[in-house]
Parts: structure tokens; C-alpha cells; sequence
């Protein structure tokens, strides 16, 4: 019997890669996250969008299970967090984050960068490769237009060239989803529209994993992105799809000014530019 108040539990749909029934994060007297709702399906592209601190690297760090809720309920991969052996469930989750290009040791060549991630570690150390893992690094390389830098070392490399090796190295163990925090964050104008046309295309991939890309920008949200995210103060402002969510009218709650958005229609699907309205 429900009492009043009391909301049904209701389980993940089995297709949900990121179910979160209202997972709140504490620290200290902070809530990071407040009663969040929130499902990923296998087939779906989302884009977070926030200002700073809306909590957006916190709510990846819950899907990427390195982070249990305070309270509610978060299944990732349909595993429960908290009831699940997470060094299990990490191998399975792709996660391209400036924490993890930091441990990158600069001497790394870029090859054995994406390479490492076979065994979940950065910096080869005496570890053996089998020519189908060489392989499918080099592929992932040459799929993010770095595959002429795999002799390089990482320290060698510009920022966008990084952003782009990391992702590779995101995909080397066909994770079942990938998770991007910030991939355009320092990239120059091209850098960054380079790279927005890779992830369409990764987007427009139907063997790629679910994706989940963080950013503070609509002018990085990849067409073909079928979802997207609104947070602010840890909250959803809205939630669905893309064109439903984007509007100048969410935006303005989102970032707290009011804002006006141009939308641009694409063969591979639409762009955004926002800004101050005058
Ligand atoms: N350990 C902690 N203790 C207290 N507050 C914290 C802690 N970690 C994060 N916060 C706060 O929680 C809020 C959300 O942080 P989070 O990094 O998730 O935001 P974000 O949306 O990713 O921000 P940004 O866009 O600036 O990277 C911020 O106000 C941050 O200061």
C-alpha cells in the first residue's frame, strides 16, 4: 500500500543505460544533485547542458559509477549502484574526462595510448597486444583524424589533437556507453568544429554506444544528438528531445538571463548559437 507522498518504485525499462529514480548527492551541507529523474535508453544520443555548477560532472560521475547517490535509486547498465561490483561495471563505461588525459605520462607514444585502454591503464608498461587490438587502435584513430599522429608522443600533441585521441582511447573497449565531459572545452574554432562533426558522425553511427556529452555550449551540441538536458542547482529544468528541449525560453531559465537562440537546420541535423538578448 502506497502512503500519501509516497511515489511507486518503478524498475529501469531494460533498454536504460543510465536510469536515476530522484538521486539526490550531498557534501556536507551542498546538495550537488537534488532529486534527480533522469533515463538513458541504448539508442540515444543526449547532450547535459548547464551553467557552472549545475552539477553536471557530478551527475557524469554517477553514471560512470564512481559516485553512489545520497539517496535514491541510480541503475547504470542495469546494475544497481551500491549493490554492484563497480570495478566490474567500470570496463563496461566509456569516460573521456580532462582528469583522465591528465594521468596521460607526456612521453606516452599516441598509439599505445588508445592501446592501454584494453587493459585499463595509462602508460604501457610490459604489457602484450594482440594485432586485432593494434588494429582496431589504429581504425579508431584514423576514425577521429589522428591515425598520421600514432608515433607521436602525447606531450607532442595540441589540445585538439588530445581531445581526439582520448576519445578514441574512450572507444577502444567497445563500451556500451561513452560519456564525454566537456570534449571542445580550450579547442579553437576549428578544433571545436571539427570535432562536433566527428561526434555527429559518431552520433549518426548505429553500432556506437550510447553517448552522453557535457557542455556549457549549444554551439557544441552535435547534430544528430537526439536528447538533451537542462540542469541547474543539481535540477532538470527540462528533459527529451533535442528540439523540444532547446529553446530560448529553457535556456533562459537554465543559465538565470534571458537568451535568444538561432537554430540551423542540417542534412545531419541541427546547430545552435545562443546569446544575451539585446
Ligand atoms: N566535494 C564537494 N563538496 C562541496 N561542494 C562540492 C563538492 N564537489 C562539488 N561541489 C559543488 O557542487 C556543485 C556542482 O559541481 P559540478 O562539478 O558537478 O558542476 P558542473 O556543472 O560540472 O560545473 P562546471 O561547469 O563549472 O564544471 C558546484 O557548486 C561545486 O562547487
Amino acid at each position: 500500500m502506497l502512503l500519501d507522498g509516497d511515489v511507486p518504485e518503478h524498475d529501469p525499462s531494460p533498454d536504460a543505460v543510465i536510469a536515476l529514480d530522484r538521486v539526490t548527492i550531498r557534501r556536507g551541507d551542498s546538495v550537488l544533485l537534488d532529486a534527480l529523474s533522469w533515463q538513458v535508453e541504448l539508442d540515444e544520443r543526449w547532450v547535459v547542458l548547464g551553467p557552472n555548477g549545475a552539477g553536471k560532472t557530478t551527475l557524469l560521475q554517477v553514471a560512470a559509477a564512481q559516485m553512489h547517490p545520497s539517496s535514491g535509486r541510480a541503475y547504470v547498465l542495469g546494475e544497481r549502484l551500491g549493490a554492484v561490483d563497480v570495478f566490474e561495471l567500470r570496463p563496461r563505461i566509456g569516460l573521456t574526462t580532462s582528469q583522465v588525459s591528465g594521468r596521460v605520462p607526456a612521453s606516452e607514444r599516441v598509439l599505445d595510448v588508445v592501446l592501454t585502454a584494453a587493459w585499463g591503464v595509462v602508460g604501457r608498461f610490459t604489457e602484450t597486444y594482440d594485432e586485432m587490438d593494434v588494429t582496431r587502435a589504429r581504425e579508431l584513430l584514423e576514425a577521429f583524424g589522428v591515425g598520421q599522429l600514432a608515433h607521436r608522443t602525447y606531450g607532442t600533441l595540441s589540445e585538439g589533437e588530445r581531445k581526439r585521441v582520448q576519445i578514441a582511447r574512450s572507444l577502444m573497449t567497445d563500451p556500451e556507453m561513452l560519456l564525454l565531459d566537456e570534449p571542445a572545452a580550450g579547442l579553437d574554432l576549428g578544433g571545436r568544429e571539427d570535432l562536433v562533426r566527428r561526434l555527429s558522425q559518431l552520433a549518426a553511427d548505429p553500432d556506437a554506444p550510447a553517448l552522453v556529452l557535457v557542455t556549457h555550449h549549444v554551439e557544441e551540441i552535435p547534430p544528430g544528438f537526439t536528447h538533451a538536458l537542462l540542469l541547474a542547482d543539481g535540477q532538470a529544468v527540462a528533459a527529451g528531445l533535442t528540439p523540444d528541449v532547446i529553446t530560448a525560453d529553457n535556456l533562459s531559465k537554465t543559465f538565470g538571463m534571458p537568451l535568444t537562440l538561432d537554430r540551423q537546420v542540417t542534412p545531419a541535423g541541427d546547430r545552435y548559437t545562443a546569446r544575451a538578448a539585446s
